[in-house]
């Protein structure tokens, strides 16, 4: 039996920091949300391992706070219970020999008890990476299976600070876990959206014919956060935006967007492709003119503080809590179509989306009509639609934009289960696919093409973010930034959600 299917029928799971953040709010909900969907193995045992002492009962009162159930929903409260009864906590120094040794009994106890044949393991490093390279070399040592069967680990991000760091962890790693064990996380890869991509771009000929610099004057993917980064700024000050969210999360859907098509829906074929177009990205960013910066300070009502309230702020920090960068991408298909990724926190609200804009169609016939615009939602509230022009229903000749509309909302009954993301990806772990997570070559390539520019913002003479206040759309120079990199905004007649005659102007 392949170790695809034998990781579908039984597995030990163990959560590494499961005394934390992550672990509490996003590795057993997802896990306890699987459970419930039947999507977990039949036969399983989830083991949490941490320093911290805990009960079994604080343990299991910790990881349970996120699911999602209220009390009276008498079904969940037994998915609960069931779930739990899986459940049992270690408390160990990650760095000595003790706590692993307890684990490999564990495991093993488990796996006689069910007589499975192979041991199936799954690692799960929920924790923050200057404890990767012990704990991974302690599974190494105490606990991997060998012979006896097979083992997974999941890394969380961020893999590296930069590209040096990066090498030096995958380094350190390389000698101990395979690439083919190793399932590095980025959760975008795990949204409903961007899983879309693939069959959005090469499932539609209508839209795999115009997905090229002929067709498209630009793409935008924007990532807007309302929140700003209470409590974490401590933490928050050493990375900023770029390493937060553009370098992983937005890279990795403009690499889905723009990859040529895969041969086959074999996971190496699809990685091979988003590795052949990151190589033809331009690493040369200028900070003049590709970039913009910002960082938030107190709400325009003062109710909101600055970023640099924050007393775990360094004074006077001039770390990026906004950014949008242009791209290029120098190939055939994408030669000149102007790219930007921003993404910023303490926004005016919360969203994240790929808009692609299509050129102008010719002049003569019509004096001015808008650009088709295809916006892919990715959250809240996943939709699709396109920005097309229309002719103003009725005697009118003029021409309106309107819009093909796939908000799943209105498309999708509610019974559709769409999973988080964190619940997509350990399922895709479980089976063994690496699909919809980075690579190695991804991940050396995504630093070579940030680091240089990083280096530039973070020099001691580096650029002075421009200030935008909590709650609004970010610096006031984001429109030229946009217009510059090939946006145009839509003419005003474009009403939503609904038309009315009184505001239709004539383009005809
Ligand atoms: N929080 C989130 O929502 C997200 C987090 N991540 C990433 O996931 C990883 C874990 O995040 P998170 O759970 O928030 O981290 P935490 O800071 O909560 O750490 C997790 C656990 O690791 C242990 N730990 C903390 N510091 C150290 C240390 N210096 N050395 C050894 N062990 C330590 C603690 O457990 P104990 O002391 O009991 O052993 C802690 O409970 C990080 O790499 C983070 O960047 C990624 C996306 C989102
Ligand atoms: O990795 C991160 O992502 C979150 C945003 O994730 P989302 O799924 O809520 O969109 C971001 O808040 C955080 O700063 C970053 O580290």
């Amino acid at each position: 039996m392949s170790p695809l299917v034998e990781f579908k029928n039984q597995a030990s799971i163990v959560v590494f920091g499961a005394s934390g953040d992550l672990a509490k709010k996003k590795t057993y909900p997802a896990l306890f949300g699987l459970f419930c969907h039947g999507e977990l193995p039949a036969t399983v045992k989830i083991i949490g391992f941490a320093r911290s002492k805990m009960t079994e009962e604080e343990y299991k009162k910790r990881i349970s706070e996120h699911f999602k159930i209220s009390e009276n929903d008498t079904q969940g409260q037994e998915f609960k219970t069931k779930f739990l009864e899986l459940c049992s906590y270690i408390s160990a120094p990650y760095d000595s020999d003790e706590g692993y040794v307890e684990l490999e009994k564990q495991i093993d106890d488990f796996d006689a008890h069910h007589s499975h044949d192979k041991t199936q393991r799954l690692f799960y490093l929920a924790l923050p990476p200057s404890a990767f390279i012990t704990v991974a070399k302690q599974l190494k040592k105490n606990v991997h299976p060998r012979e006896k069967g097979h083992a997974k680990l999941i890394v969380e991000k961020p893999f590296g600070h930069d590209l040096k760091s990066a090498r030096e962890l995958q380094a350190s790693l390389a000698p101990l876990w395979s690439e083919d064990e190793l399932y590095r996380i980025d959760h975008y890869l795990g949204k409903e959206m961007v899983k879309n991509l693939l069959v959005m771009r090469f499932g539609n000929e209508i839209l795999g014919a115009a997905w090229n610099k002929n067709h498209i004057r630009s793409i935008q993917i924007t990532f807007k956060e309302p929140f700003g980064t209470e409590g974490r700024g401590g933490y928050f000050d050493d990375i900023g935006m770029i390493r937060d969210v553009i370098q992983n999360h937005l890279l990795q859907v403009l690499t889905l967007l723009t990859m040529e098509r895969p041969v086959s829906n074999d996971p190496e074929a699809v990685r091979d492709e988003k590795v052949k177009v990151l190589k033809a990205f331009d690493t040369d960013i200028s900070l003049d003119d590709d970039v913009l910066l910002g960082q938030y300070t107190r709400s325009a009502d003062g109710t909101k503080p600055a970023y640099l309230d924050d007393e775990t702020v360094k004074a006077g920090s001039k770390c990026v809590t906004y950014a949008a960068i242009g791209m290029q991408i120098h190939n055939e298909r994408w030669e000149g179509v102007p790219i930007v990724l921003r993404a910023g926190k303490a926004l005016d609200e919360g969203k994240v989306e790929i808009r692609i804009q299509f050129k102008q169609v010719a002049k003569g016939l019509f004096t001015d009509v808008n650009r088709n615009e295809l916006v892919m939602r990715i959250q809240p509230n996943e939709a699709v639609y396109m920005k097309l022009n229309n002719k103003t229903p009725g005697l009118s000749l003029a021409t309106t934009t309107s819009e093909l509309d796939l908000t799943y909302a209105n498309r999708y009954s509610k019974d559709f289960w769409i999973p988080e993301a964190y619940e997509s990806l350990i399922r895709d772990c479980l089976l063994g696919n690496h699909a919809n997570f980075v690579r190695d070559d991804e991940l050396e390539i995504s630093w070579k093409l940030f680091t240089p520019l990083l280096e530039k913002i973070e020099a001691a003479d580096g650029p002075t973010p421009f200030l935008y206040p909590y709650g609004s759309r970010g610096p006031l120079e984001g429109p030229e930034f946009m217009k510059k990199h090939g946006y145009v905004k839509s003419e005003s007649n474009y009403q939503w959600p609904l038309t009315r005659p009184s505001e239709e102007k004539s383009k005809i």
